[in-house]
């Protein structure tokens, strides 16, 4: 590799992994230094809704795709405000943008932003240290340049476990997002971290979103009398985060309820069922996810780390889980049987399993038969990513409207967007 590609211009910079990998690159946006969580994203277009979700919050970025900046960076695809990922690390980085609405160059952007990155590294070598290992600690340096130390440093540094990154990424105040035509709906969306792709696809379907910070109490989001409330994506360790799934607990059943994401881990948690971690998670816009309603695949876009057991929200009812009484071991076995099984929760009655990754039958989708509530492990308002889930927030207007049916849309007959 020669470091002086570009003349020299920026300096040498370290990768350390905890597993004791190390590579070394060019710098690319901050000089510095930066400790977080690594994973990898998949995603071929839309590095900046992911630098800018703030789900990324405590993690550093690791892009495959090997060329990245090309269209700049512009006004209209920001996620939130500020920048929220720990760090960036791609194979090659333009610096000379071409696009109409781009306004800046994505490392001048990282740069202003304080985002310590990396570039010119083999980003294949980095994914499949994570694929190997797992997210694991890592740090990039330009200041530490000496593998052994970075690497013992990195082992020292704090896991993602250790904070509560959703206090940190949450709106301060609430505010209101008002859609462009007529208000069909008066939504409380709860911002764990939400991203603003998220609000527009609701204001796109006529619903009003005020948004609040992640710890309003359950009374005060009851006292506003909304038609429903959201519970939104959101950065690290579910159980970092202890009290929304008692504000979901306490508005489940007295208000519909629809959770993205974090919001889905949330909503899992207060069901009393578990959240577990993956081994690498899910990172991209090219997951396919079969709607177990329909028998349809989605492509979708997914970003997480954790997610739920869906054995663990109780005993299956076999009358309506094709005949089994004993949870499969791999929820593939749904999507050969086309059937959306439904397990016996101790306090919200029945919970069905509507959707399953087929990469590797991780759940991806729930809904609540007793009550009026539903959430998705990925996100439905893709930014970046393909659409062929959008429908989920014509789902969540009809959920509001008392519809049975709302969640079972053809995606055909859904909104187009
Ligand atoms: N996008 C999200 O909401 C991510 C949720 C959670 N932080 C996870 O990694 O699983």
């Amino acid at each position: 590799m020669n470091l002086l590609v570009d003349g020299g211009r920026h300096r040498e910079a370290l990768l350390a992994l905890e597993d004791g990998t190390a590579l070394r690159g060019r710098s690319v946006g901050a000089e510095g230094e930066t400790f977080g969580e690594i994973v990898f994203n998949t995603s071929m277009v839309g590095y900046q809704e992911i630098v800018s979700d703030p789900s990324y919050a405590g993690q550093i970025v690791t892009f495959t795709y090997p060329q990245l900046g090309n269209y700049g960076v512009n006004e209209k695809d920001m996620q939130a405000d500020a920048l929220h990922l720990k760090g960036f690390v791609c194979h090659d980085a333009c610096y000379t943008p071409s696009n109409w609405q781009s306004v800046v160059s994505l490392p001048d952007f990282l740069a202003s932003r304080g985002v310590v990155g990396i570039e010119g590294v083999d980003t294949r070598a980095v994914t499949l240290a994570i694929r190997e290992g797992g997210a694991m600690r890592a740090a990039i340096s330009t200041t530490d340049l000496d593998p052994k130390s970075l690497v013992r440093r990195v082992r020292e540094s704090p896991h993602i476990e250790e904070h509560n990154y959703v206090a940190d990424v949450s709106c301060k105040e609430p505010h209101v997002v008002r859609p462009k035509g007529e208000v069909h709906h008066r939504v409380v969306a709860v911002d764990c971290g939400e991203k603003t792709g998220i609000v527009r696809r609701m204001a796109e379907v006529g619903i009003e979103v005020t948004v609040v910070p992640w710890d309003t109490p359950a009374e005060k989001i009851i006292a506003m009398e909304p038609d429903g409330v959201f519970f939104s994506n959101g950065p690290g360790d579910p159980d970092t985060v202890p009290t929304v799934p008692e504000t979901v607990r306490a508005i489940l059943g007295k208000l519909p309820v629809f959770g993205i994401c974090l919001g889905n881990q949330m909503i899992t948690l207060a069901a009393g069922a578990r959240v577990e971690k993956l081994p690498y998670g899910h990172h991209g816009g090219n997951e396919p996810v079969m709607n177990l309603l329909t028998g349809k695949v989605e492509i979708t876009a997914q970003n997480h780390n954790y997610g739920p057991v869906f054995s663990t929200f109780g005993p299956l009812v076999p009358e309506l889980s094709g005949g089994l009484t004993e949870h499969p071991e791999s929820l593939l076995t749904w999507s050969r049987m086309h059937v959306a099984p439904v397990a016996m929760n101790e306090r919200y009655g029945r919970i069905r399993l509507t959707h399953v990754n087929l990469n590797d039958g991780t759940p991806e989708g729930i809904q609540f038969l007793d009550l009026p509530a539903f959430s998705m492990q990925y996100h439905p308002e893709a930014k970046p990513g393909p659409n062929d889930s959008a429908y989920m927030f014509e789902s969540f207007s009809r959920l509001m409207d008392g519809r049975e049916d709302y969640l079972a849309i053809d995606v055909r007959e859904g909104r187009r967007f």
